[in-house]
């Protein structure tokens, strides 16, 4: 601890402690909005591979990938990641092989990252004076006993589960001397602690788990942001923080009502949350937040009210006009949004974007009689029109349902939120494809205002977009020059 706490201290952060939520990391000196916090290489990390999708286990990539010949399980890009990934994955191989072929549906992410972390510690343990992985200070098991687990809030059926996934590594390692206990302990530490490893476009490829940066508590107003470049985890400022505040990240989608996330950090996280925003639940500005962003639009097209239930139960009252709407008219229309979302779901599942696109196209229309405009629901199936519009390269109607969600977003995803940075960048892209140059480079630089405190400017995802805002902004100055300067 000592070591880990000199080691951050480099760093302007230290380890303390709170009684209501165990270990928090703290600033020990200002950093400001885009500065890099801390960054961790995984202690294992997995990628989530599917039948139609696999990736590379080092990079993540997913371009000419071939299958490990002895193992069938894990996938390479090169010669490159097989290589910094051959000490750890020699004995993986050997342990995987130990699986029947029927068996090998069993072998989820969860139980390859809990096989690779039982390896991992022994590669580090074994040899003392010379173990095949190296430790360093941010880079040992000890980080991983350190981590919380739950154990005593977590129900039956879920300690049921975890005990068979530890039957389950049991069989693939074949330790005689594997402690069952601590394997399910562990199961409950991945389920608070790991990360979802995602792209610069926030798109998830895979887990991993970074102790240090699970020192990093939750807040749903946070003044930082965990982004990954590759496996690499970043954690970035989007704030200035002063020296001795606390560093806070997102651990969920913060879109969403107070009670919406206050359920999935007590389902996940097994806590209730009390940042500023949390604090405000029960209070008008945060029922009516809950009731736009979640709730039924006014029977009258043209309010904007947000309704609220009576108090005999059996009607929804518009806040502005006083205009009531049936409990049976809205629970129709939300039954028939129900189906018809299940067959767009299965229609886009199944690679069909034409009849995906019509049935999205009916939701919409059912949700714009049922949810209030600035519904996230509604704003959910515009996104997927305006992505299905992508892969059909319908430029002109996936432009149309991006500029429908900005609004949202802008509600949605107040502050320095990446999504709303992405979500301009891909209405910029989709501006620049149509020839609309001028509105482009208003889209690029709102996109670069956000994400290059939320990414950096290094990486080849932002290098991309400051080379197509400087593209577009040649395009826009060369349209406007006079006729007369091109003689
Ligand atoms: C990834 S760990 C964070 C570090 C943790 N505090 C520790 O002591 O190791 C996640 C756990 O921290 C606690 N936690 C995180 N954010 C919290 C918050 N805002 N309020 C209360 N507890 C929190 C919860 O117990 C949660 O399951």
């Amino acid at each position: 601890m000592e070591e880990l706490q000199r080691a951050l201290g480099e760093r302007g952060l230290s380890v303390s402690s709170l009684p209501e939520k165990g270990r928090c990391l703290i600033a020990t000196k200002d950093f400001s909005p885009g500065e890099v916090i801390i960054s961790q290489e995984p202690y294992v990390s997995v990628p989530s591979n599917t039948s139609r999708s696999s990736k590379c286990e080092v990079c993540f990539g997913s371009d000419n990938v071939k299958k490990c010949s002895a193992c069938h399980v894990v996938w390479y890009c090169g010669s490159a990641c097989q290589k910094a990934d051959w000490k750890l994955h020699r004995v993986e191989c050997q342990a995987l092989s130990n699986i029947e072929k029927d068996k090998l549906k069993y072998l989820t992410p969860s139980i390859r990252l809990m096989v690779k972390l039982y390896l991992r510690r022994k590669l580090q343990t074994e040899k003392v004076e010379c173990p095949v992985i190296p430790t360093t200070v941010t880079d040992n098991y000890s980080l991983v006993e350190a981590l919380v687990s739950h154990m005593s809030k977590i129900d039956e059926k879920q300690l049921v589960l975890y005990a068979q996934m530890a039957n389950l590594v049991n069989l693939i390692l074949q330790w005689p001397d594997l402690n069952l206990k601590e394997v399910a302990e562990n199961f409950s530490k991945l389920a608070c602690n790991a990360h979802s490893i995602c792209d610069s476009e926030l798109r998830p490829l895979g887990t991993g788990l970074y102790p240090v940066i699970s020192i990093i508590n939750h807040s749903c107003l946070p003044n930082s942001v965990l982004i990954f470049e590759g496996r690499t985890a970043v954690v970035r400022a989007v704030e200035r923080i002063p020296k001795g505040t606390e560093v806070q990240i997102s651990y969920i989608e913060t879109a969403g009502s107070t009670m919406t996330r206050q359920k999935a950090l007590k389902a996940q996280y097994l806590f209730s949350c009390s940042c500023p925003r949390c604090m405000k639940l029960g209070q008008g500005e945060d029922i009516q937040e809950s009731a736009i962003l979640e709730g039924y639009r006014c029977g009258d097209d043209k309010c904007m009210g947000f309704l609220l239930r009576d108090p005999d139960k059996k009607a929804f009252i518009c806040q502005q006009c006083g205009l009531a709407r049936k409990l049976e008219d809205i629970k129709d229309i939300a039954s028939e949004v129900k189906t018809v979302s299940d067959k767009a779901a299965k229609s886009l599942a199944s690679g069909n974007n034409q009849e995906a696109s019509s049935l999205y196209k009916t939701v919409e229309r059912l949700q714009l009689k049922l949810c209030h405009p600035f519904s996230l629901n509604l704003m959910h199936t515009r996104e997927s029109l305006m992505k299905i519009f992508m892969d059909l390269s319908n430029w002109k109607e996936a432009l149309f349902y991006c500029r429908l969600t900005i609004p949202v977003y802008e509600r949605a995803y107040p502050g320095c939120h990446p999504m709303r940075g992405l979500q301009y960048y891909t209405c910029g892209k989709l501006e620049w494809l149509l020839g609309e140059t001028e509105n482009s480079v208003r889209s690029f630089m709102k996109a670069l205002d956000i994400l290059r405190v939320t990414h950096g400017t290094n990486t080849p995802f932002m290098k991309e977009l400051l080379f197509k805002l400087e593209e577009a902004c040649a395009e826009a100055s060369y349209k406007l020059k006079p006729a007369d300067e091109d003689d």
